[in-house]
């Protein structure tokens, strides 16, 4: 059976964020990811996550305002300069929490910009970033996002994700395939999966369409997670999923040992 993170932006809300690791490894789990831990100070992430026996396998680099809808800076002309700070900020934290992997937002097309030039900015920043995390032994995550949830977002497809990676050819850069995002896109998930297993550094998982638990859906979740196991896949799954009701009583599609 497949390793599983809790994500804790989306899970376990019935609390607050600092409280969540606890909840976390009350539950079971071993290990989380979340999204953005800026808002806090790092040393006392550093202490939530050894309190609870906990391991951080995945967050995001800062995507920008997101108040203010942006997200992600990676695609966005003429926010290099704070694109490389923001690539900075996350080592900090990575590097005391001992995070493997970080996930960076591509961003939202803006109007007036062609495509084609926020892709090149994209690539350009893509590969800025892999190179520095790659020096402390840290891969860089790039996740197609599908349009329905973030319209205007550069990065949709698997596809595209992995020819951005074979074309950067940076070994720390890797895609990360998100179930629920590539279900709404393209589907074909067991092929895909299969085929791009090399190219894949991390995993996550949500109901379609609803974004809820694993075991509701058109998404057959028992069957892909068989498959991860015959693919032998070594990574985590994040479960980037809203819980439909308390986060404790969603969990009995989890195996006993996560
Ligand atoms: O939304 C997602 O699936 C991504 O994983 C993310 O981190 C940005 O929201
Ligand atoms: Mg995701």
């Amino acid at each position: 059976m497949p390793k599983f993170a809790a994500n804790l932006t989306m899970m376990f809300n019935e609390v607050p964020f600092l409280q969540r690791f606890a909840a976390a490894a009350k539950a079971g789990f071993t290990a989380v990811e979340f999204l953005f831990p800026y808002e806090s100070d790092v040393q006392q992430l550093a202490r939530c996550l050894s309190e609870n026996h906990l391991q951080n396998v995945l967050f995001n680099l800062p995507p920008g305002d997101w108040l203010a809808g942006e997200r992600g800076l990676a695609a966005l002309p003429g926010r290099e300069e704070e694109f490389k700070a923001s690539v900075a900020l996350a080592l900090e934290y990575a590097r005391v929490l001992g995070t493997p992997r970080l996930h960076v937002m591509a961003g939202i097309v803006p109007d007036g910009i062609s495509r084609p030039h926020c892709l090149e900015t994209y690539c350009k920043n893509i590969d800025y970033a892999a190179k520095e995390l790659g020096q402390y032994g840290i891969d860089l995550m790039i996740e197609p996002i599908n349009p329905r949830d973030m319209p205007g977002y550069l990065l949709n497809s698997q596809a595209e994700a992995h020819a951005i990676r074979k074309m950067l050819g940076r070994d720390n850069l890797k895609v990360q395939m998100d179930f629920y995002h590539a279900q709404i896109v393209e589907g074909d998930l067991s092929t895909s999966l299969t085929n791009n297993l090399d190219g894949i550094g991390h995993i996550q998982i949500a109901s379609v369409p609803a974004r809820n638990e694993p075991d509701d859906g058109e998404i057959n979740y028992p069957y892909l997670f068989a498959l991860l196991d015959k693919l032998g896949y070594q990574g985590w799954v994040g479960c980037e999923y809203r819980p439909r009701g308390k986060t404790e009583d969603g969990l009995g599609w989890l195996p006993k040992s996560v």
